[in-house]
């Protein structure tokens, strides 16, 4: 990250770690200087939660932390809203330090800083929709009217309308799902905290889900944490992916330099049979240069498997590439596009570092 990105984190965390035991503060030493997660158990009776995290969230990035079960993510973003307390390390959302968060200034935070939506959804099962996406608007003090109203805005903008009146046990997991993110968009908070949101539904409702989200975000541009354990969801959502393993960060970075340059033999392995021509777009291979290019400008976002039928007709044309509000920034060619897709060791090279592990 660079020192302007820096600048613009919202959320700072360092040297964060957790350890689950009879005695952390005592065995933090023997983790501090390398002891892991297998003999901290063994030899010491701990359990190692988080590992020395570092991160810096950007304000309005969707911030994916993915990792198998176990890998410590729901440790990691229940620090951030303080449903845990850290045995060290320090979590600054812009001028707050919120492991020192007491009282009423937790409970102000948690209300109107960051909301959280949950795997289970946790919805009030004798609330209605309206009533439970108005309820933390009550709860901040707005009169029951304001409430509703406010409510109702956001019940329509997650698609609901029609339903205000219903439980959540009328309900598919889908549609409460919505309700949950209706409930966390509606209280304003800057940062929302998205724990397996997806993960309890069907395939098909969850992909609706994430476009649903992107379509959201896309506009009101939160600083989203998302956790969660799978990969095609992690590159789909995320601006930057954090991947834990062990209580440790193995590997930051957007989804090109993770599909592209995966850090070690457990990530190679991980991304090898992504369909890369799905989850890499037309920014993550273009050039700045222009000169040459012709034809229909193709979309910075474009995915590469759409960016494909952009050279049906002329194989050998180079098109211009354009981003939203800042017109022409580039150009792409159909050889840089082939390079990116083919996965590595399909060309007779080496099937990249992570030939052969089986760590999944
Ligand atoms: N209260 C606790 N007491 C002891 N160990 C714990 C506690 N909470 C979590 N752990 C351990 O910390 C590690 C990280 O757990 P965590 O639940 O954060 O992982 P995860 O990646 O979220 O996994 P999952 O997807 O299964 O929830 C695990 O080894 C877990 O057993």
């Amino acid at each position: 990250m660079s020192p302007a990105d820096r600048a613009s984190a919202k959320i700072v965390i360092r040297d964060l770690y957790k350890i689950f035991g009879p005695n952390p503060a005592a065995v933090l030493p023997l983790v501090r200087d390398g002891v892991g997660k297998t003999d901290l158990l063994e030899a010491h009776g701990h359990v190692l939660g988080l590992d020395a995290i570092n991160m810096d969230v950007r304000a309005g990035d969707v911030h994916v932390v993915m990792g198998l079960s176990g890998s410590g993510k729901s440790t990691l973003i229940r620090h951030l809203n303080r449903l845990i307390d850290p045995t060290a390390g320090s979590i600054r959302v812009e001028d707050i330090e919120v492991t020192r968060l007491n009282g009423r200034d937790l409970r102000n935070f948690r209300r109107h800083r960051a909301s959280m939506v949950f795997q289970r959804f946790a919805l009030h099962p004798h609330r209605t929709v309206l009533g439970n996406v108005a309820y933390g608007l009550r709860v901040r003090g707005l009169s029951r009217a304001g409430a509703e109203e406010k409510a109702r805005a956001w019940i329509e903008r997650v698609g609901l309308t029609g339903f205000e009146d219903r439980y959540p046990a009328a309900l598919s997991g889908g549609m409460q799902q919505r309700v949950g993110l209706a409930r966390a968009l509606a209280t304003d908070s800057d940062i929302m905290l998205m724990d397996e949101a997806f993960s309890a539904l069907d395939p098909l409702i969850r992909t609706d889900m994430q476009d649903m989200l992107l379509r959201l975000q896309a506009d009101l541009k939160k600083t989203i944490v998302f956790i969660t354990h799978d990969l095609d969801e992690a590159l789909r959502l995320g601006d930057r992916i954090a991947i834990l393993r062990d209580g440790r960060v193995i590997q930051e970075g957007t989804t090109p330099e993770i599909v592209m340059h995966p850090a070690d033999a457990y990530i190679a392995d991980f991304v090898k049979d992504i369909n890369r021509a799905r989850v890499l777009r037309v920014k993550a291979v273009m050039s700045a240069a222009t000169d040459g290019a012709r034809g229909p400008a193709l979309s910075a976002q474009t995915t590469l498997e759409e960016a494909l039928t952009g050279f049906h007709d002329d194989p050998s044309a180079r098109r211009p590439v354009e981003r939203a509000g800042e017109g022409i920034v580039g150009s792409v060619g159909l050889p840089e596009i082939l390079r990116a897709i083919e996965r590595p060791g399909t060309t007779g090279g080496t099937n990249g570092p992570g030939a052969g592990a089986s760590a999944f």
